[in-house]
């Protein structure tokens, strides 16, 4: 885990703040703060993420947002302040429990980050072969079957990542996310650098796979048709802290240069335009 300058990284006592249904949130982050040497990144940062959600991270260039998801990662340490999923503060959390916890959701990186040595199948299996617990042939099974949900059939096995194009690249990299069924899934700009259609029809397996998998999704994206298509709350990061969180509808009336900028300016009209 990379270490900011931290102060006292800890949750209160007395466990989650429940949500209305009696569950506890998938994500709670309360009074975090994050500083590299004496900048200050976040700031009084407060933000929960229920079950089921698709909740969208934005913010202008340095605001935060990738550290932000690390932290949710466990991969960083905030400052000061706390950081829970499925109730359990994970900056306290051993190395060991933590590699546990990780099990329990998925990573889709930027750039798709595979294996470049490894074969499509292999890239997929390896989270699955991390766990030795299970056998080869139910790693097989279960290789086909996540290459399967994401689109991918099973001629696409032995393929090397460089000879896959970028669509496809970004669904092995979903299968493998998923290979140890998730309940939670981050998504880091999941659309960067496809064109419109792949963007499009790599949003709408996204789509499915949340109401198929019941999956709650994190995801960081510049992109507003992504944006709009997908997110169920947006959370504007902005003055280190979130300013707005809410339906989408709700957070672009808000009263902030960002948002006015970003989600009113023509693209954001377009993409506004092209949902209703
Ligand atoms: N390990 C580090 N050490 C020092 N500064 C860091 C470190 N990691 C991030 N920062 C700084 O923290 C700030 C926030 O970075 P971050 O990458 O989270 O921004 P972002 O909101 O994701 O930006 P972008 O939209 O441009 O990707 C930046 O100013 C960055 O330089």
């Amino acid at each position: 885990m990379s270490e900011t300058s931290t102060e006292e990284s800890s949750c209160p006592n007395g466990g989650s703040q429940l949500t209305l249904d009696g569950s506890v949130p998938v994500v709670e982050i309360t009074n975090l703060q994050t500083k590299f040497g004496r900048t200050v990144i976040h700031n009084e940062l407060n933000l929960t993420i229920e079950q089921g959600e698709i909740l969208s991270l934005v913010g202008g260039s340095g605001t935060g947002k990738t550290v932000l998801l690390r932290q949710m990662l466990g991969l960083e340490r905030p400052s000061r302040g706390c950081v829970r999923i499925f109730g359990e503060d994970i900056s306290q959390a051993s190395a060991e429990h933590l590699q546990q916890l990780r099990n329990h959701w998925g990573m889709l990186f930027q750039q798709g980050a595979l294996y470049s040595a490894l074969t499509v199948f292999d890239n997929v299996a390896q989270p699955m072969r991390e766990l030795h617990a299970l056998s080869p042939e139910l790693i097989r099974a279960a290789v086909l079957l996540k290459m399967n949900m994401v689109g991918l059939g099973p001629e696409h096995a032995n393929k090397m990542p460089s000879d896959l194009s970028g669509g496809m690249i970004k669904r092995v990299a979903l299968a493998r996310a998923l290979a140890l069924e998730p309940q939670l899934l981050f998504l880091d700009e999941p659309t960067a650098g496809l064109d419109p259609d792949l963007s499009e029809s790599f949003v709408a397996l996204i789509k499915s796979l949340h109401r198929e998998l019941g999956l709650t999704v994190v995801m960081v994206t510049h992109d507003l048709d992504t944006l709009f298509a997908l997110s169920t709350r947006i959370a504007v990061l902005a003055e280190k802290h979130v300013i707005a969180v809410g339906p989408t509808r709700e957070v672009i009336q808000f009263d902030h240069p960002f948002i006015k900028d970003f989600f009113l300016g023509d693209r954001g009209k377009r993409a506004l335009e092209a949902l209703e």
